[in-house]
């Protein structure tokens, strides 16, 4: 068979057409299927028109063979006819076998089995029924071959139109039903030659209308497969548009949410930055762009709130508008390289208002930057800090120094020693610390209150400083307590000379609203590096020189001295000592008899403590007492001292001896700190003894120092029925008019104006005009320090009433005295 024509396009279907209608040739060159596995599907639909139009002819053929059979058996009633019907039958089972197979399998056969299945049987049905005029014709009639002879023409005629799918199987078919009749009728007598002619021509005709059949099919079957080609590409272009159209349909819906997105992201940035706007406007802090060239874009109400600035007027302008004149380039050098490297800085500098004050200001600046890193704003966001500089710079202030005076205190004082220190260290240069403690403040404190104090303070601290040079740093340490550093001394020298000065100007009363004031200072003295090289060692010593000027009369200054430290050292030993004293029981009171001056009898005791050391022996009141008063202990000692007093003056009065007063020395600080009064009431209620008994000695400069204070505590130990007595009278300078308002009911002449009584006439008018003026102002009088029966006689002289002194007996423990006088 001929190679079948290739499957056109659509757009040469009508050439394929035409030239399948341009021959017979072109038809012929079609065929079933030569190649195995061709893809053809024009092959394929004339195969599966063979089946189907067999499907019709098969029976019929079947037919066809019962009746040429069964007419000639009929009429012959030999073999052949069933054996030829039975081959036949069989071969048109065949062929319907394959017809239902190919029904059934059609889709997983390729073209070429499928070809085969209809051709092969057609081939085996063609031989069936040539051979059936070879085996019927000898026996057959004219009549009859005529009969059969137009049977199988007819069968040819009708298979050259339902063969018309398959070229050469159906040409073989109708020349083997055509060409073996024709032959075998023309030995037939009279109509045999025509018969044969006939029957030739008639298989051209079959052959020549099969040939026309099949173009027609195959053009038609063509054109099918264009449409159905045409179709399927409609199809699959309705499908490709479908799908396009879904693809646009989804690409729409899409691009409307991402629009919608976008529109809802755009609505969220514009609020953003709405907001932004809003927050930058209505922010405290200001807010400046600038453009890389440092010209400024734009400015919020609170820039123009801080600086002055109006944003018309700094929009457009340089930035550096803004600059103060408290930085220098460097700084603003090390500004840059920093934003430059680390894209932001952050600081506080100060810059300068419109109307040109200066401000300091807590900036930040951040550098904006575009997708290319370059940078395309500076955005600085800063808020005034200068009210919190000056506050801090107060509070700093106030943390180093004195709110009263406004001098530095003793933080600033150790700071600025540290630092003299450092520089006298480095220039090798001296340094001075001078400690200035006034004399008697507290008296000014106490007398005048708390108010003239602080005046006098004042005063004092500027009287200071107006001696004081630059250089020179003055402190207030608290109290009366002063503190000069002197740098860059050449000799101790110059700090005596400054010494001097100070202590001079202190010559002249200080002159305050109310009040002119006397007063003296005392000054130590310690230098850098002889007298200690660090802060504290170096103010331990002043104070050591301090306290030497002072104990040495005061109105003095007192360079450090080696022994001081030993003089303190010994000094903090006998305090320690003495704490120790008073939980051992090594204190207790020796008792000196008063007598009076007329007979002598004991009127009286005078309470004298003592300090027994053990092997060291006693400590004189006089070594111990006052560091009982530094050191606080004397509030401790005095309350013992009286307890111990009023014990035994009830022991006295339980026993009868009948022994008037005894009196008890009270100290100043006594006198300003304790409850005096009530302690002496509640002593005297333990003890069940009157206050009548008791006799309280003050000394007349703790009186005269703070007659104010003193007098109301002296007033409330007189109504209680306790006498008072001014110790050591005529050693202070005492005030008339004050002597004379105290609530005071003896006075005690002091022992140094007796022992001179006798030698100097000057010391005898001094004791006989204070025992004048006690008289006068109804006081009685005491003469201490009696050591001779001459003084006795020359004070009874006088008048004076009571005499107390070695003449008469020494202070004794109690047991001694009772010994004595019970004798
Ligand atoms: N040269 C000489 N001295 C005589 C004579 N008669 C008495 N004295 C001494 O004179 C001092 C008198 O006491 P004061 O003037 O109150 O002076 C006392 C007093 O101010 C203080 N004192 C003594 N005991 C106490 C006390 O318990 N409390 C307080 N706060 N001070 C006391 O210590 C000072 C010294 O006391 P004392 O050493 O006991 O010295 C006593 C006494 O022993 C004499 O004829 N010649």
């Amino acid at each position: 068979m001929d190679e079948s024509p290739p499957i056109r396009g659509t757009a040469d279907a009508d050439a394929s057409a035409s030239a399948a209608r341009g021959g017979l040739d072109s038809v012929m060159s079609s065929r079933v299927d030569a190649r195995p596995d061709a893809n053809d599907p024009l092959r394929s639909a004339l195969i599966e028109e063979a089946f189907r139009q067999g499907r019709a002819g098969i029976p019929m053929m079947a037919i066809a063979m019962l009746g040429m059979a069964g007419i000639h058996w009929l009429m012959t009633d030999t073999l052949i006819e069933p054996l030829w019907l039975l081959a036949g039958l069989s071969v048109v089972s065949l062929r319907m076998a394959m017809v239902v197979l190919h029904a059934l399998r059609r889709e997983r056969l390729s073209i070429r089995v499928r070809a085969r299945m209809f051709e092969w049987p057609l081939m085996l049905n063609s031989l069936v029924w040539a051979l059936l005029p070879v085996l019927v014709f000898p026996a057959a009639e004219p009549t009859e071959r005529l009969a059969l002879i137009t049977i199988i023409a007819g069968l040819a005629g009708g298979g050259a139109a339902l063969l018309a799918p398959v070229l050469w199987p159906s040409r073989i078919y109708i020349l083997s039903l055509m060409i073996p009749a024709s032959i075998m009728i023309l030995d037939t007598p009279g109509s045999g030659p025509v018969v044969f002619i006939l029957g030739l021509c008639f298989a051209l005709a079959a052959l020549f209308s099969h040939s026309q059949a099949r173009n027609a099919l195959v053009i038609s079957q063509q054109r099918l497969i264009e449409n159905q080609s045409l179709l399927g590409e409609m199809d699959e272009q309705r499908v490709l548009v479908e799908r396009l159209n879904q693809e646009l349909l989804s690409a729409q819906e899409r691009l409307l949410k991402h629009s919608l997105k976008l529109e809802t992201e755009a609505e969220e940035r514009s609020a953003r930055m709405r907001l932004a706007i809003s927050v930058i406007e209505n922010t405290a802090e200001g807010v400046m762009v600038m453009a890389p060239n440092g010209i400024v874009l734009e400015v919020n109400p609170a820039f123009t709130r801080i600086t002055g600035y109006a944003s018309e007027d700094i929009i457009g302008r340089s930035a550096s508008l803004l600059r103060s004149d408290r930085h220098d380039d460097d700084f603003f050098d090390l500004l840059w390289s920093r934003l430059r490297s680390t894209g932001r800085w952050d600081g506080e500098m100060w810059s300068r208002r419109s109307n040109g004050e200066a401000f300091l200001e807590r900036r930040t600046i951040d550098v904006v930057r575009d997708a290319e890193g370059i940078p395309t704003h500076y955005v600085s966001v800063f808020n005034d800090v200068t009210e919190d500089y000056h506050k801090d710079q107060k509070l700093l202030h106030q943390a180093l120094h004195d709110p009263l005076t406004g001098l530095g205190n003793r933080k600033l004082l150790l700071e600025r020693l540290e630092h003299g220190i450092a520089q006298a260290r480095r220039l090798f240069r001296k340094f001075g610390v001078l400690i200035l403690d006034l004399d008697q403040f507290k008296a000014v404190n106490d007398s005048l209150g708390h108010h003239v104090g602080d005046q006098l303070l004042c005063e004092v601290a500027a009287r200071l400083e107006g001696r004081l040079r630059a250089s020179d740093t003055l402190v207030r340490l608290g109290g009366d307590e002063f503190v000069i550093l002197m740098a860059g001394l050449d000799r101790p020298g110059d700090a005596a000379v400054l010494a001097h000065e100070l202590l001079d100007s202190f010559a002249q009363p200080f002159e305050l609203p109310s009040h002119r004031i006397h007063m003296r200072t005392s000054l130590g003295i310690a230098i850098y590096p002889d007298d200690g090289t660090n802060p504290d060692v170096l103010m331990k010593n002043a104070d050591m020189a301090l306290y030497a000027a002072k104990s040495a009369g005061r109105n003095a200054f007192h360079f450090f001295r080696p022994v001081f430290a030993e003089q303190a050292r010994r000094r903090l030993e006998l305090e320690l000592a003495l704490r120790e004293a008073v939980d051992r029981r090594e204190l207790s009171l020796h008792y000196q008899p008063k007598v009076a001056a007329s007979d002598h009898s004991v009127v009286g005791f005078e309470a004298l403590l003592r300090w027994n050391r053990g092997e060291e022996g006693f400590v004189p009141p006089d070594r111990f007492i006052p560091v009982a008063e530094d050191c606080g202990l004397i509030g401790q000692i005095g309350a013992w001292v009286l307890a111990e007093a009023c014990g035994q003056v009830a022991r006295w009065h339980r026993e009868g001896h009948g022994w008037q007063r005894v009196a008890i020395n009270v100290s100043a600080r006594q006198l300003a700190h304790d409850d005096l009064v009530g302690m002496i009431r509640e002593e005297c209620g333990r003890q069940e003894i009157s206050p009548r008994l008791l006799e309280v000695e003050v000394t007349e400069s703790c009186v005269m120092a703070n007659p104010e204070q003193t007098g109301p505590i002296l007033k409330g130990l007189r109504d209680m029925g306790v006498s008072v007595a001014i110790d050591d009278f005529g050693t202070g300078h005492s005030s008339l008019a004050y002597l004379r308002r105290l609530p005071v009911d003896v006075i005690k002449i002091d022992r140094s104006f007796i022992r001179e009584a006798g030698e100097d006439a000057s010391a005898e008018a001094i004791v006989k005009t204070i025992v004048d003026l006690s008289r006068t102002l109804d006081m009685g009088v005491v003469a201490e320090g009696v050591e001779t029966f001459e003084q006795a006689e020359m004070l009874a002289g006088i008048g004076c009433g009571i005499l107390q002194g070695y003449c008469f007996a020494r202070p004794m423990p109690a047991s001694e005295i009772e010994r004595r006088w019970d004798e």
